[in-house]
């Protein structure tokens, strides 16, 4: 599927026309099916479209919110993705949304990632929205290069749900939506900033090994046109 570069001059610039296209996808979505899901990536740099997208003025009571992907720590864990949409974005207008965690006080990953996948069983088939992030090692969600899960995860045709991952630049273990459940969006997009970014970008785009740089799958294979927000 092809990719579509939107380029901004700065971050606040950015952060609020992404902000303005994925309040009027939800609002589309309530229109046409009476509800709106969304999926948003964790990480420093999605706050400041959090921070916008929490004042527009839609129907959040009919919004779900989840995350494309979570450390397997609880919510009061500062590396927690949970607390970064808790603090940012589940506030103002939108704290009436719903929200769907992929972290359960488990004894195991494992039952936390089948419990997360029965939660998040009722939306999403397709998500209205995904936002995708990208780590300068090339990760996105948590597709990590060389993870233990990675074939997996971003096989498209395996099933849509939460998966596991460990890899040795991921820090904690790792909850994921895998990439059948997040490809094919009705809105996919890839919010990055910074030249350092954008030249990982440009690395991944001239290569095609995905273990090496899992954002490839999404560049090319995603079932969605993949729309990505870059600012310096
Ligand atoms: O580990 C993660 O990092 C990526 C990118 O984060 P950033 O701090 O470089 O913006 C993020 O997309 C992902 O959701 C998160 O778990």
């Amino acid at each position: 599927m092809a990719a579509n570069l939107h380029e901004f001059p700065d971050a606040a610039t950015l952060a609020a026309a992404l902000a303005d296209e994925v309040a009027a996808r939800l609002a589309a979505a309530i229109r046409e099916r009476g509800s709106a899901s969304i999926a948003v990536s964790g990480g420093s740099t999605p706050k400041r479209f959090f921070e916008t997208l929490s004042t527009c003025d839609i129907d959040w009571g009919k919004v779900t919110v989840t995350l494309v992907d979570e450390r397997f720590v609880p919510a009061d864990n500062p590396r927690s993705n949970h607390l970064l949409v808790a603090t940012h974005l589940l506030k103002d207008r939108a704290a009436a949304a719903k929200f769907i965690p992929l972290y359960y006080d488990c004894s195991s990953i494992d039952e936390a990632a089948v419990i997360a996948t029965e939660k998040a069983a009722g939306i999403g088939k397709p998500f209205d929205v995904v936002i995708l992030g990208m780590g300068t090692d090339g990760h996105t969600a948590s597709f990590f290069p060389h993870g233990n899960n990675l074939g997996q995860a971003l096989n498209l045709s395996g099933p849509r749900g939460v998966l596991t991952m460990e890899a040795e630049g991921a820090g904690e273990e790792r909850l994921t939506f895998s990439f059948a459940s997040l490809s094919d969006a009705r809105f996919l997009a890839l919010h990055i900033e910074g030249q350092g970014k954008k030249d990982v970008l440009d690395k991944a785009k001239a290569g095609s090994d995905e273990t090496e740089m899992p954002i490839r799958a999404v560049l090319n294979r995603a079932q969605s046109p993949l729309e990505i927000y870059w600012a310096p």
